[in-house]
């Protein structure tokens, strides 16, 4: 992790920003601008960004110039990814988003504290680093990752605690999504709390 990062999250590594479609989970379709912050240690083998892990890459960012940046789209929805972005006290970040009128979304592995005002928490826990209690009674939908059949059973085991309204998701993973989409299309049909999550972006081309 990168040791320069200041505790009030006044600055943070931006790995990337960009305005595109939301492709995953409860908000897939909507226009929102994407916030990905560098550095995580959760070490998921299949991560399809793993050019983020190393914080010390991404430039420290005023996280003032990140909200200015942010005013300047036309949609008033934020999605705050990376890399892991508990690693950082978000607090300052979602505060002055949400002072300039815009929706603070979050996707999270979970494995690092609660910080920051929220509007929307996805939750996307890892078997590599497990989820805190804390993001676990916060989030908004609990989205896992199909990897291999054992998954389903992880899932499960999973959503026994989060609240009782958190929208549940079955994603497939990339790379395994021929093999393990039919899967998931049968286990939510025989368990329909569940529903699909797919990462719609990819199929579209866009970031
Ligand atoms: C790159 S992660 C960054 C946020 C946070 N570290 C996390 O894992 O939730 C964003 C989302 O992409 C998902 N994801 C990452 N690699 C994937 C892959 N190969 N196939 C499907 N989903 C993937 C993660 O589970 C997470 O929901
Ligand atoms: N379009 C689009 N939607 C996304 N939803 C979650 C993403 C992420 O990497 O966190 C992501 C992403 O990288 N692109
Ligand atoms: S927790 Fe997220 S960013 Fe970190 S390795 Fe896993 S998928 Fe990638
Ligand atoms: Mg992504």
């Amino acid at each position: 992790m990168s040791n320069q990062v200041p505790e009030d999250g006044t600055l943070l590594p931006l790995m990337e920003d960009f305005y595109t479609i939301q492709g995953e989970g409860y908000h897939t379709g909507k226009a929102a601008y994407f916030i990905r912050l560098g550095g995580c240690d959760v070490g998921c083998h299949w991560c399809d960004v793993k050019e983020s892990w190393d914080a010390n890459l991404h430039p420290l960012t005023a996280a003032d110039e990140i909200v200015e940046n942010a005013k300047r789209h036309p949609a008033k929805t934020v999605v705050i990814t990376g890399g892991e972005p508990l690693i950082y006290n978000l607090d300052y970040l979602t505060r002055a988003l949400k002072a300039a009128g815009i929706q603070t979304f979050i996707e999270t592995s979970g494995a690092y504290p609660l910080s920051g005002f929220w509007d929307w928490i996805c939750l996307s826990p890892k078997k590599f680093k497990g989820p805190r209690p804390d993001v676990l009674n916060a989030a908004g939908e609990l989205k896992v990752i199909i990897f291999n059949k054992s998954d389903f059973q992880w899932a499960e085991e999973h959503a026994k605690f989060v609240g009782k309204n958190c929208k549940l998701y079955l994603q497939p993973e990339w790379s395994k999504a021929s093999e393990m989409t039919p899967l998931i299309v049968e286990y939510v049909k025989e368990n329909p709390h569940w529903e699909i999550s797919l990462q719609t972006h990819k199929y579209l081309n866009i970031p």
